[in-house]
This record gives structure tokens, sequence and C-alpha cells, in this order.
């Protein structure tokens, strides 16, 4: 359909050309040519009748005036050989209706190297352009194929096929290999033959995909799944997610950590008995930033307590994971607000279930996060023994001003022991309980007031280091 406009002007030269062939002339010299053109045509005759059996099958015609022209070429085709052998006036006559035709040795030529082509392809491959014939032929003998309607094209072809082979015995079947369509098609016609079946060919594997697909799926199923190289899009796809999920865990990271630095103690409590899954959450956020210092306070602590005995009872104010617990041997009582231990009494440390003056030694390390620092000091003061040992371990630059932090615990009824500023990253300090606190619970203790311990918002390191 769309070359017929192509087909169309093709037709009537094909036609002009065999009633030249056949028509007799009037003039003294086309007399002789007459005769001579009988004598051809005899000629051409035989040599058709004997040719026909060994031709090879013509491309399909598109429609009933491909019929047409399929005899037309029967004709044309003894004609080229008729052309071997006549006389040179004839041969001019014939040169000018090719002329008015178009130009016929690059036809010729390009007729050649098509079929060559083709019958490469007969050599290399003619099984597929036999496949695509009996696809085309199941495909019209089967209603329910989904292609029938895209077959108004393809039935250019078999259509043609059909009435041709039934019309002529001597064809070949269709699963006959590779035909020398040249010798009947001009070049423009092959042309457009290819073009149509290569148009079929594309328009027929759609359709058939649903076909095809329970077979891929089989196949797939069976198939074993290769594993994903580095640069594969399941990897990167993996990778981007887990960097989604850790960017989204920092995000939470830090907005716990922000809320318990910017509350009480209470509300920190109740945010993880909301949400035990955000202690975790601000746990493993917690650890991934402390591993990368150079030494962590926990084990300062701990080394500093194996110097003493043993016997000491011990309470860790806000213990985390006890790994202070873990590293010393002396008995610990573990505090936190959530449990990532069994050792753990979950509580707020404002009010720890120990008996007044029980322990030897009160440890904070890193642990003096809520508003309500003055509570958790009190506290340790009530449980502490007289003259018991009060640890404090907390980053660095969360202390504006050290000496006015110390001068409001001395308040508290502590002494300072020692302090420790030579730390990178936290300041340790020791102290002495002398007594209750000295001051009444209206007193203001602005030395408490410790700056928030804010992390960076793409490496969560302390900001407040730098
Ligand atoms: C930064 S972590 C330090 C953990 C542990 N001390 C260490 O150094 O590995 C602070 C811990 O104190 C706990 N904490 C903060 N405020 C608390 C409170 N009011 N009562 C009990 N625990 C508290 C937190 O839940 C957290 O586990």
């Amino acid at each position: 359909m769309f070359e017929e406009p192509e087909w169309a002007e093709e037709a009537p030269v094909v036609a002009d050309l065999g009633s030249v062939a056949l028509r007799p002339r009037t003039t003294a010299d086309s007399q002789i040519k007459g005769s001579k053109h009988r004598q051809l045509l005899a000629t051409l005759r035989a040599l058709e009748a004997a040719s026909l059996p060994q031709q090879p099958p013509s491309l399909p015609g598109s429609d009933e005036e491909d019929e047409e022209e399929v005899v037309q070429r029967k004709k044309k085709l003894p004609k080229k050989v008729l052309f071997a052998s006549t006389s040179p006036e004839v041969k001019k006559k014939r040169k000018k209706k090719r002329q008015k035709q178009g130009p016929p040795s690059s036809d010729s030529k390009e007729e050649e190297v098509e079929k060559k082509k083709c019958h490469k392809g007969a050599l290399l491959g003619n099984d597929f352009a036999a496949e695509e014939k009996r696809k085309r032929k199941c495909q019209k003998q089967d209603p329910s194929n989904p292609a029938q309607p895209l077959d108004n094209v393809d039935q250019t072809g078999s259509k043609a096929w059909n009435s041709s082979a039934a019309n002529d015995s001597t064809k070949p079947s269709p699963e006959t290999p590779c035909s020398n369509p040249p010798h009947t098609l001009s070049r423009k016609q092959w042309r457009n033959r290819q073009k149509n079946k290569r148009r079929q060919k594309n328009k027929f594997r759609l359709p058939q995909a649903p076909e095809q697909a329970p077979a891929t799926a089989a196949a797939e199923e069976t198939e074993v799944p290769p594993a994903p190289s580095p640069d594969s899009h399941g990897a990167r796809a993996e990778a981007l997610r887990a960097r989604m999920a850790q960017r989204l865990d920092g995000a939470r990271f830090r907005y716990l950590n922000e809320q318990l630095y910017s509350g009480p103690s209470s509300a920190a409590q109740r945010l993880f008995q909301e949400d035990p899954e955000a202690f975790l959450l601000y746990h493993r956020g917690f650890q991934s930033q402390v591993k990368k210092w150079p030494l962590q306070p926990v084990d300062r602590i701990a080394r500093d307590l194996h110097q003493r005995p043993a016997s000491l009872v011990v309470a860790d104010f806000g213990c985390g994971d006890c790994r202070l617990a873990s590293s010393i041997r002396n008995p610990v009582h573990c505090f936190d607000l959530a449990s990532l231990d069994p050792r753990v009494t979950v509580c707020d440390m404002a009010q720890v279930p120990l008996e007044d003056e029980s322990v030897d030694v009160a440890v904070f390390c890193l642990s003096l996060m809520g508003t309500n620092i003055r509570d958790f000091l009190e506290e340790a003061n009530r449980v502490l023994k007289p003259g018991g040992l009060l640890k404090v371990a907390e980053v660095s630059s969360r202390f504006g001003d050290v000496r006015t932090f110390l001068g409001a615990v001395t308040k508290l009824g502590f002494k300072v022991i020692s302090k420790d500023l030579t730390n990178s990253h936290f300041f340790l300090f020791d102290f002495q309980k002398t007594g209750p606190p000295r001051v009444g619970p209206k007193a203001q203790l602005s030395g408490l007031k410790l700056q928030p311990c804010l992390y960076k918002r793409r490496h969560f390191s302390y900001i407040s280091y730098f």
C-alpha cells in the first residue's frame, strides 16, 4: 500500500515494453524488423517455455495488479535474453525505450549486487527468509492471531504469492530458499519488496511477543540470574538505597540528639519510651561517632578505676551499652533511659533506684544531656557515700567557662580533685563528695548551663569541637 505510487509508475513502462515487442510494424523497415521480431518472438516463447520450470520464485506481488505485472515480467525476462541476440537497430530502439525508463546500466549493476546479496543470503541465512514466509503463512491461516489485522501489508505478499503459486505449479513451495528476484523485478520493485518484507517483519514481531512470553518466562524461571556486577543497575540502586537510608538515619540521630540536649530529662524519657527504636538509632549514631575519637572517655574512666580497689561500688549514670561495666571488675549499677543491655536499669537518672549513700563512685560519661543537670548532680550526691568519688567526662566545647562550671558543682556538695583538659575531644573532672548541697533549690547555678552538643549535618562530627 505504502509503495503503491511507485509501483503504479513502474507498471505502465513495463507494459509498454511488452506491447512494443508484440506490435507488428507497418513500414518497409519495420516489415523486416517485424519478421525478425516474429522470429524472435518464437524464440522468446520457446525460451520462456524452457526457462519457466527452472525459474526461481519471484517475490510475491502486492495485489491483483501485480499478477499482471508477473505476466509482464515473464514477458520481459525473455526479452532481455532476446536483446542479447538481436540486431543493432533493434538494440538501438530497445535502448531508447530503456532510456525512457531510467538508467538501465546502473539498474543492471545494482541488480547484480542485489542478486549477489540474495545469493549470499541463500547461502548464509535463507532459513530466516523461509521462516518469515512460514510465519506469514501461519498468521494468515490462524484467525486468532493478533497479528492478523496488521496483515494488510503482508497480504500484498502472501496473497500474490498464493495466487501466483496456485496459478503456476512450477513455482517452488514457500519453504524454498531465497529466489532470484532481480531476474523478474526492477530495482525499484525489488527495493519495495525488500522494504515490505522488513516492515512486515517488524510488524509481526510486536503481536507475537505475548505468544512467546510464556516460553520466555519459563526460561527465565529456570535461569540463574547473573550475579550483579558492581556497576550493574541493581547494585547501583542498592548502593543508592543504602546511602539514602544512612542519610535518613543520620538525620534522625541528629534530631534525637538535639532533643536530648534541649529539654528536660523527663521529655527524653518519654521520647524513648514511646519509640524504643529511636534509642537504638541514637546509640548507633553515637557509637559511629565516638569510635573515631582517639580515646573514648569511657575507656579513660575505666583505666582510672582500674587503679582503685575493685570492691568500690560504681553507679554509671547514663551507661549506654554498659561499656564501663564491661571494662572494670567493680560492681556497677547501670542506669539509662532505655536498655541496650540486661544490666541496665531503665530510669531517668534524676531519680535512680538506689539508697542514699550507697555507692563509692558516681560516673557521668558524656551523659549530662538534659537541661536539668543540677538534678543529676544532686541525685549523685544523694547516693554517694561521704567522700565518694564523682567522675564527669564531657565534650570539651560544651564548656564556655570551665571555672564557672566547677564553681557550680562545688556548691552542690563537691570539691574538685582533678581536672584534665588535655584531651582534644573531652574534659575530665574528678570531684569528691564533701556533704549535701550547700545551696537551696531556688539558687541559680548558671555554671551548670552547658552548650548542647550538636553534630555536623554531613559528617556527624561534633561541631562543638571546632
Ligand atoms: C552519649 S551517651 C554515653 C553513653 C556511655 N556513657 C558512654 O560513654 O559510652 C549518653 C547516655 O546517657 C543517657 N542519658 C541521658 N540522659 C539521661 C537520663 N536523664 N537518664 C538516664 N540516662 C540518660 C543516654 O540515654 C545515653 O545512653
